[in-house]
């Protein structure tokens, strides 16, 4: 029922709505699901690669807000899932979705938004909405789609001001896999065009890859099949014992959605002994947070957050700058870094901390997605990085 008292619709015909905790209402037209959902507003910059982003995992909790304005000319395909049921809430769009224009497209994005229960809302100012994430920081709103227009202000904005925010949620439990599996899909050939399932198998594994699934990307997954590595998969919530138990040449561990020190309660003892036994570890976006939990440092929440494909980092051994792909909202606090630690990578926008390396051991991190989807590939050469350690440790 539509509350008398909540300001009227400026937008005649208005189907959605996102309403911010402190009462700002975005009118827009609805197109997904039509349900509301909760959760933390942030923003992303990246131009392409929209069904990519609504399926990674880290997004639990989050009602994304696309910075470029056309979103879904390009349609929707199920080669661009990072994973199969999208853990992200919803998003926002500045223009009205087009029909499909590519060849890979097989279906309308509002299609498949439906299909997955996602909602959205076009026709949103959005860059009023990133000015003032930028500005006052992440809010917490409630998207609410409905066709016939019923959309109660008050109620929605109640909704919002009760969710009780990102900071100290565990949420890599409810997007890990139960349980353990093994992959060795490889990256799509892109001779193949993108025509077909272009994906690859590894046929001949060189290492065996034991990667802790937080909330873990296909893709990622995919590049480490690419470096010759059968990747067996386990839950977040997986031992040291039964991580070793697999007798693992590394350790991946994932992204993944949440807060890092909520994550770290259960994870954090396992990862010390996993960094005291030897083996080769690369962590990326959760991953290095859980690492440098683990050991000693602590994370914080960031003000907005970094969403985007176009961030630019320093490596500080090479001196070269690769532009990235990130997806965070918390980050290593750097000066709780303990000694023995070093930090090899900075952001350019902000001066945090991007990277790590253990001295003495073989055992590193990122803070941004090297597997780029979607984004620029400068930093693939991650992967390769942890394979040579893995043939060194051998
Ligand atoms: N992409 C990720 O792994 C995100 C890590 C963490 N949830 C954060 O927001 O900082």
């Amino acid at each position: 029922m539509t509350d008398p008292s909540a300001p009227a619709s400026p937008l005649p015909g208005a189907t959605a709505a996102l309403v911010l905790a402190d009462g700002t209402v975005f009118w827009g037209r609805g197109l997904g699901a039509a349900v509301t959902r909760v959760g933390e507003v942030c923003f992303n910059t990246s131009m392409s690669g929209y069904q990519e982003i609504l399926t990674d995992p880290s997004y639990a909790g989050q009602i994304i807000t696309f910075t470029f304005p056309h979103i879904g000319n390009v349609g929707a395909n199920p080669n661009d899932l990072e994973s199969t049921t999208p853990a992200s809430l919803g998003c926002v769009l500045r223009a009205d979705v087009t029909d499909p224009s590519n060849y890979r497209s097989q279906r309308h994005l509002d299609d498949w938004l439906k299909s997955v229960d996602l909602p959205g809302i076009a026709g949103v100012d959005t860059r009023r909405l990133t000015r003032r994430i930028r500005d006052l920081g992440a809010p917490s709103g409630a998207l609410c789609h409905a066709p016939d227009g019923a959309i109660d202000v008050a109620a929605l904005q109640k909704l919002a001001a009760e969710w009780p925010g990102l900071e100290g949620m565990d949420l890599a439990k409810e997007v890990s896999c139960s349980q353990t599996y093994i992959w060795t899909e490889t990256l799509w050939d892109f001779a193949d065009d993108g025509r077909s399932d272009g994906f690859g198998t590894l046929a001949e594994p060189k290492f065996h890859v034991v990667a802790v699934d937080y909330g873990a990307k296909r893709n990622i997954l995919r590049n480490l099949a690419s470096q010759g590595c059968r990747v067996t998969v386990v839950p977040a919530s997986a031992t040291a014992d039964e991580i070793l138990g697999h007798k693992p040449d590394g350790v991946f561990l994932a992204n993944g959605p949440g807060d890092p020190a909520a994550t770290g309660v259960y994870a954090v003892p396992e990862l010390r002994r996993l960094i005291d036994s030897g083996v080769p570890m690369f962590g990326i976006c959760l991953g290095h947070q859980m690492l440098a939990l683990a050991l000693g440092a602590k994370t914080e929440k960031m003000h907005m957050g970094h969403r985007g494909a176009n961030h630019p980092v320093k490596d500080l051994e090479t001196g070269k700058v690769e532009i990235t792909s990130q997806n965070h909202g918390f980050v290593v606090a750097e000066g709780s870094l303990p000694s023995g630690v070093t930090v090899t990578h900075r952001s350019l926008f902000d001066g945090t901390v991007e990277g790590l390396k253990v001295d003495g051991k073989p055992v590193f991190s990122v803070q941004y997605h090297p597997e780029a989807s979607p984004g620029p590939m400068d930093s693939h050469y991650l992967f390769a990085r942890f394979r040579e350690l893995m043939e060194r440790n051998a």
